[in-house]
């Protein structure tokens, strides 16, 4: 939705009938709110203009009662689906919200605090496990427990979900995915496994499996272009994942594992389906099955690797390019990623749900928890 739209989606004035005791702001601040938002010089951002276009329909027309456009109108989607999602709120606290979001606005605006202005790297608050930052349009999402290989544990799958959904929905353009040291990542913390009583292994497939689903789900809906920029070894989910990646750019240091029968387990990250897909059956089953090890220049000729990059200049020239892709306009990316993933959004997430099902029985296996048991003791490195 251009700037503009939602604008003028704003303009016309559809006067209520409200009374003070429901009525916190007036129908004439409410009509002043829409006047101020035309004054904004800069372009709050898809989220804001969607915020403001549902808080505006739902206070002149109440909860949406439309019908849901088909899924390849995905602006009109879009604003359905802001405007579905605000249900019963009332049109007295719709108008409310509506104004304090345009008050808001011009305040971030005269302080010069929107975040476009700064050219700076902002670093988002609240993670431990990972690191996210957003500069040049681009919010990367790096994986930051270097001294365990980045093994990713309960937290850090958490962590992720959380950082996936704000990038999302906010003004990047595109996200990366990266690792922090040596590692891009080693794939599942083991330790996940560990200390749990022979009572408790049930719930932790249940709950593992859900955490799964959930988290490759999100890789799914990603709505903008999602890059990997794969800095070393990788191992387990986070090579599956590549396949749900729209760009995968490698070091010529990094390797690609799925060690998942060696572990007594078995693929995620809807591997099982886009795998064969990408390289073709015979090659899928020798890394799915037979835990083939690819280096980055077979990775690249097998289809799951966009591209490789010597170690040396890696950073440089990945980061050059992407800062010019982050360029281009977001929105033009971002419905054209989703033509291009839609018409197999649904059969993803029946996979994933199948591949999370399998697993939850694989995670109760004697197979599974003797390699676990034998990574514990050192006898099995990969
Ligand atoms: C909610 C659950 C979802 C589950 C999804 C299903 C996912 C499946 C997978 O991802 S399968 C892949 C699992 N990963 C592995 O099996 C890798 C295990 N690690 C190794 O084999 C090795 O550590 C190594 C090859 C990655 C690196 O070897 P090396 O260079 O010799 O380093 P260290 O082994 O000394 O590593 C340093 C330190 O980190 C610990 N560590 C590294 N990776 C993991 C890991 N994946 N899980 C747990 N711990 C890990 C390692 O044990 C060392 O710890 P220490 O210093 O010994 O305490």
């Amino acid at each position: 939705m251009e700037f503009r739209q939602a604008q003028a989606v704003c303009i016309p004035a559809v006067h209520l009938h409200m009374t003070t005791a429901t009525m916190p702001v007036s129908q004439k601040d409410f009509e002043k709110a829409q006047e101020q938002l035309k004054l904004l010089k800069k372009d709050p951002g898809n989220e804001t203009k969607l915020k403001l276009y549902a808080l505006f329909k739902q206070a002149t027309e109440g909860p949406c009662n439309s019908p849901k456009p088909g899924m390849l109108d995905f602006v009109k989607k879009a604003k359905w689906d802001a405007w579905n999602s605000l249900g019963n709120l009332s049109q007295d606290n719709a108008r409310q919200k509506y104004t304090e979001l345009v008050s808001s606005l011009i305040s971030a605006e005269s302080a010069g605090q929107t975040k476009d202005a700064s050219p700076e790297e902002s670093r988002h608050d609240d993670y431990e496990t990972i690191i996210v930052t957003t500069k040049n349009n681009i919010t990367k999402i790096m994986f930051n427990r270097p001294e365990r290989k980045n093994a990713i544990n309960h937290q850090m799958y958490r962590e992720i979900i959380k950082a996936l959904q704000e990038a999302g929905k906010d003004d990047s353009t595109i996200a990366v995915i990266t690792g922090n040291g040596e590692y891009y990542t080693s794939g599942n913390d083991l330790n996940n496994f560990a200390n749990v009583q022979p009572n408790d292994m049930e719930k932790m497939a249940k709950d593992g499996a859900e955490l799964l689903k959930e988290f490759v789900s999100c890789f799914i809906d990603f709505p903008k272009p999602l890059i990997a920029v794969v800095n070393g070894p990788a191992i387990g989910i986070s090579v599956t994942l590549l396949g749900l990646c729209d760009i995968v750019y490698a070091s010529d240091r990094a390797t690609f594992h799925t060690p998942f029968s060696q572990l007594g387990q078995s693929p995620e990250g809807c591997s099982s389906y886009l795998f064969p897909k990408i390289m073709g059956l015979a090659k899928a089953n020798e890394m799915l099955l037979f835990n083939k090890k690819l280096t980055a220049a077979e990775a690249c000729a097998w289809g799951l690797v966009t591209e490789v990059f010597p170690d040396g200049t890696f950073q440089k020239e990945v980061w050059e390019r992407l800062k010019a892709y982050a360029s281009l306009p977001k929105n033009s990316l971002a419905v054209s990623k989703q033509l291009l993933r839609s018409m197999e959004k649904e059969k993803l997430h029946a996979v994933n749900s199948q591949e999370c099902e399998v697993l939850k029985e694989r995670w109760l296996s004697d197979e599974c928890l003797n390699a676990i048991v034998s990574f514990f003791q050192r006898k099995s490195k990969l």
